[in-house]
């Protein structure tokens, strides 16, 4: 056995994600607990329920979930690391509030957390907070004494999220038929936001010139491309590019979409391309459909042919990070400091949301941030 790691004085870890349907008749309910008080055109979320249809209603999230709390839980027994670690969602069960609410009868006074998102940005992080503060709120309303609860920071250029990533394009790459791989371009995608959110997400200092979103992308596909050069000797074209848009058509949103993208590149004689999803933890629906169904069905269409490089899901190495990070935060809530773990320029992210960070439409109380209403 190796010396048993400290996480005081945090005494839990709670996985924080999306949540997804689990059958047929979960998708409509699903879809009016995502899209509450946001806007969606009926004739979008009628699309997107029919994406959750063609795979049986099931989402593929919550066992990407299941398997991500196992890959924690094998990796802290490993290592010594005695943190129990908790599951909920914003969007299905199991529920935030009732993981809070069981957190809470366990016992539990310090809680961090580790959210599905990798990236800044308002869906990604603060809505996040505000799930949380939300929840605390219900909870104390019921005369509980729920925890305190920080936020693990972004881990988008954490070496365990991104040496996977790197590992899955080069694979990718070699399964491309030999004569066109060296050709091969490689599009980065990440889900589209509305540019007023790209361009208000992260820290109030870096609003305005594109946003921390773009920036943290930007730099995790130029790591990649840098990467695969160096041991392919090839330098692939590269781009980051958008999927899954939602919203009304006349709201900008980032682009251009995968699928432009494939037909520019094809037009433009690239005689294949490697998709490399880098903003996504795991494979789930806008995965599983936007990429492996749409875009793969118009890349066909083009006679181009194309690869998905994979997620990094419940690869070891992206929960040994986890614990690093873990471990990490620990240090410095005890006042002591570690290196913090981050490849690309940009370093690593503050540990504490800054106020003003990720903005919402509408201000909302958010918790685990420098402008939470809580401890
Ligand atoms: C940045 C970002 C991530 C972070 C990347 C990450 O966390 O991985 C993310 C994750 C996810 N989004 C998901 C699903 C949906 N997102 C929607 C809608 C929206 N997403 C947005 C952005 C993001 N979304 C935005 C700006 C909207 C518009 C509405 C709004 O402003 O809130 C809608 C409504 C219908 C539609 O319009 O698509 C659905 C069904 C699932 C579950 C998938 C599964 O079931 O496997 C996951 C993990
Ligand atoms: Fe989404």
């Amino acid at each position: 056995m190796p010396d048993a790691l400290d996480a005081t004085p945090y005494d839990a870890l709670l996985l924080l994600s999306f949540g997804g349907p689990e059958g047929p008749d979960d998708v409509v309910p699903f879809l009016e607990n995502v899209t509450r008080g946001r806007g969606i055109p009926k004739e979008r979320l009628k699309e997107v329920g029919q994406h959750y249809f063609l795979f049986d209603g099931i989402s593929p999230i919550n066992d990407q979930n299941r398997a991500l709390l196992d890959a924690l839980r094998k990796d802290f027994a490993d290592h010594g690391l005695d943190l129990p670690v908790y599951w909920g969602n914003r969007n299905w069960a199991p529920y935030v509030t009732d993981t809070l609410r069981e957190m809470t009868a366990d016992g539990r006074r310090r809680v961090l957390v580790l959210a599905t998102s990798a990236y800044a940005s308002y869906s990604g992080c603060r809505q996040y907070r505000e799930d949380l503060a939300a929840a605390l709120a219900t909870l104390e309303a019921e005369g509980l004494e729920p925890p305190r609860i920080d936020k693990l920071r972004h881990y988008f250029n954490h070496p365990g999220f991104v040496e996977p990533m790197l590992e899955g394009v080069l694979k990718a790459l070699a399964d491309l038929p030999e004569d066109v791989r060296a050709g091969a371009h490689l599009a980065f995608t990440t889900h589209s936001i509305p540019d007023t959110a790209a361009d208000t997400s992260g820290p109030v200092e870096g609003h305005g010139d594109g946003g921390a979103y773009v920036r943290q992308h930007l730099d995790v596909a130029r790591f990649v491309a840098d990467a695969v050069r160096e041991q392919t000797g090839i330098e692939h074209p590269w781009r980051l590019v958008y999927q899954s848009r939602s919203g009304a058509p006349h709201i900008p949103w980032l682009e251009p979409d995968i699928c432009d993208h494939l037909e520019e590149l094809h037009g433009a004689g690239a005689p294949a391309v490697v998709m490399a999803p880098i903003g996504f933890v795991s494979d789930h629906m806008e995965v599983l459909y936007d990429l492996d169904t749409e875009a793969t069905a118009k890349a066909a269409e083009l006679g181009l042919p194309v690869r998905r490089s994979a997620t990094v899901g419940a690869d070891p190495r992206f929960a040994a990070a986890i614990r690093d990070l873990v471990l990490e935060r620990a240090a410095t809530e005890n006042g002591r400091h570690v290196a913090p773990c981050a490849l690309g320029t940009l370093g690593a992210s503050h540990d504490v949301c800054p106020v003003g960070c990720c903005p919402a439409r509408a201000p909302k109380p958010a918790a685990a941030g420098a402008d939470s209403p809580y401890a």
